[in-house]
């Protein structure tokens, strides 16, 4: 059976005077789940972000959203709410009068539902507070709120952990998580990898307006790749000399190392095999491993090596 979608996309291309923000995106959106939205500055996530949310039209291509095709005018697409370039408040309103102009434009929105998601995103004690006086993060969970407040079944939020703390930023996690559960789809941009990782099942990795990855976050981990590993030993020195002494493994010094500063730790570089074999021998040598983890996850390497502009250049170049 096939995946149902909550976005198509296909051949979408956005031009700005000389500038082709988009350059024929093809895109799939698995209903029910939370998509990210990665590349770097200037890659399209916003300009694509506000084609699903009506506030542009496509050039060119087609773009269906839950299951009907996208008109040729500025209107957010049915069952859709979100932002971009940050959440539209009115800083001289209250959080809760903010989402009461918010239900206001929509008919079917009780007024309980304000205070539920005011609940929602953990601001009920703000609720009588200007929004003025708010933090960056407290209006980024207002924004979350006034997006979940009619209920939509496509949710699209530009940035949404911008800003907050380690406690927000894991309250808003749940807040999307739960969410997806309920059957909504979720797409999001950010720079962060490691909230990508933590959230999203799949991702779209975007670079000078074309997709150079779009699918599951696991297709990304390339076992060919040299990765990056800080490893922790209980005999850091016998560590070294096993490390040098495996085929394929590289100790990294200086600043290629990007190690901790802790003396104990050494940065190697190897395929996923010859970690293994490292792993093996350490072992082996009754050497206890208490530490391998990435320098960098398998998503950032991936983002890194598909959005490096020498590698484009190069695909470019082959095609
Ligand atoms: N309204 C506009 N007018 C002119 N150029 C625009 C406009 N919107 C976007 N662009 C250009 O289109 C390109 C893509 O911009 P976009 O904001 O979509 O990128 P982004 O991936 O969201 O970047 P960032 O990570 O910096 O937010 C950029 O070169 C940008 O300057």
């Amino acid at each position: 059976m096939e995946t149902p979608v909550a976005v198509r996309g296909r051949g979408i291309t956005k031009v700005f005077g000389d500038v082709v923000a988009l350059d024929h995106v093809d895109v799939s959106i698995t209903q029910g789940q939370i998509h990210g939205l990665v590349g770097p500055n200037g890659a399209g996530k916003t300009t694509l972000l506000g084609l699903l949310l009506g506030l542009a039209v496509a050039d060119e291509g087609s773009l269906e959203i839950l299951g009907t095709p996208l008109g040729r005018g500025l209107a957010a697409p049915d069952g859709v709410s979100g932002f971009v370039d940050g959440p539209g408040l009115y800083p001289t309103l209250t959080a809760r009068q903010n989402l009461a102009t918010v239900a206001a434009l929509s008919f079917d929105v009780p007024a309980a539902r304000i205070d539920e998601a005011l609940e929602q995103v953990g601001l009920t004690g703000a609720a009588d507070h200007k929004v003025r006086g708010f933090s960056l993060g407290m209006r980024q969970r207002l924004g979350l709120a006034a997006a979940v407040l009619t209920g939509p079944r496509l949710l699209v939020l530009d940035e949404p952990s911008n800003g907050l703390d380690p406690a927000g930023k894991k309250h808003v996690h749940g807040v999307l998580r739960r969410l997806a559960a309920d059957g909504t789809t979720v797409v999001l941009s950010s720079h962060r990898m490691d909230d990508l990782e933590a959230l999203c099942p799949e991702v779209t990795i975007l670079s000078t307006g074309r997709v150079v990855f779009s699918g599951p976050v696991a297709k990304l981990s390339d076992e060919n790749r040299e990765l990056d590993h800080r490893l922790r030993a209980s005999d850091p020195a016998g560590a070294r000399t096993v490390a040098a002494g495996t085929p394929g493994v590289t100790i990294l010094e200086g600043d290629d190392a990007a190690a901790r500063p802790d003396t104990d730790v050494i940065v190697v570089r190897a395929r996923v095999a010859a970690m293994d074999e490292l792993v093996a021998r350490l072992v082996r040598g009754d050497i206890a491993v208490r530490e391998l983890a990435p320098v960098v996850s398998p998503l950032e390497a991936a983002f890194l090596a598909l959005t490096d502009p020498a590698a484009i250049t190069r695909q470019e170049a082959d095609r």
